[in-house]
């Protein structure tokens, strides 16, 4: 991609997504050709899983709703932000409690019932060509499309990736509005979240360092 397609938007679905981003980007960094406007780490799933069980609980089609993501893409690091659910979802105690972990735990729970056999795909096909048209349409010009997605981020000095609304536009991601307002509950969900993320990122980083410390030695020895 470096060579042949230097201005391409890269969009990664593969898991560990929270380790895979910075491992992408530090390779990019490597060969100079790291635009972070145009790397998306797709979490989408995670916004129509959101729009749909809420959507649900309130009687409203999942179309009409959306419920804001941030953090990362993996159990307790995908946080729904529910307070802000537009329409609202006034979900309080254990019904909250309960819609959260059903939003946090829908790809493990497919994949453990896939034993061995992979994820779900029909909801991934669906939320990657979502983020690939809102992408398109905001390249073309359309204005105003917003869409979560785990991307570098410079929102929060502890974690350099991250998931949270996006603007799109002509080039990339055109604005990043960071968490917004959260409440005490998805506050105290953040920062747990974070520890895990830190060391999600530490990990592809250092993966991506070591190989391309190992092919810089192969390269020397040819
Ligand atoms: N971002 C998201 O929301 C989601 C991410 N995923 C991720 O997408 C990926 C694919 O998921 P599935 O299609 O369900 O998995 P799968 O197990 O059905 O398919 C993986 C494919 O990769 C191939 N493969 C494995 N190692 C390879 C290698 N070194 N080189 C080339 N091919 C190789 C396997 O032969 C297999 O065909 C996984 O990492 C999964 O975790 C899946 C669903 C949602
Ligand atoms: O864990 C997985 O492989 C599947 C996944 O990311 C999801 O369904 O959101």
């Amino acid at each position: 991609m470096t060579k042949a397609a230097p201005d391409a938007y890269l969009i990664i679905i593969t898991n560990p997504l929270n380790s895979m981003i910075p491992l992408a980007c530090e390779v990019l960094k490597e060969a100079n050709k790291l635009n972070a406007r145009k790397v998306f780490g797709c979490s989408t799933l995670d916004s129509v899983r959101a729009a749909t069980f809420v959507g649900e609980a309130i009687c409203k089609d999942p179309k009409t709703v959306d419920v804001p993501i941030i953090g990362g893409h993996s159990g307790n690091t995908i946080i729904p932000l529910i307070s802000r659910s537009n329409p609202p979802a006034c979900l309080e105690g254990d019904d909250l409690q309960k819609m959260i972990k059903k939003i946090q735990e829908a790809g493990t729970e497919v994949v453990k019932a896939k034993a061995g056999k992979g994820s779900c795909t029909l909801a991934m096909a669906y939320a990657a060509s979502r983020l690939i048209f809102s992408i398109l349409r905001a390249a073309d010009g359309e204005k105003e499309i917003v869409e979560s997605a785990y991307v570098k981020s410079d929102v929060m000095p502890e974690v350099k990736y991250l998931a949270s609304p996006l603007l799109l536009g002509k080039c990339g991601i055109e604005k990043n509005f960071g968490l917004g307002k959260v409440d005490e509950c998805e506050k105290k969900m953040f920062c747990e979240a974070m520890e895990i993320l830190k060391k999600d990122i530490e990990m592809g980083e250092k993966f991506a360092k070591a190989k391309i410390c190992e092919a810089q030695k192969n390269s020397k020895k040819s």
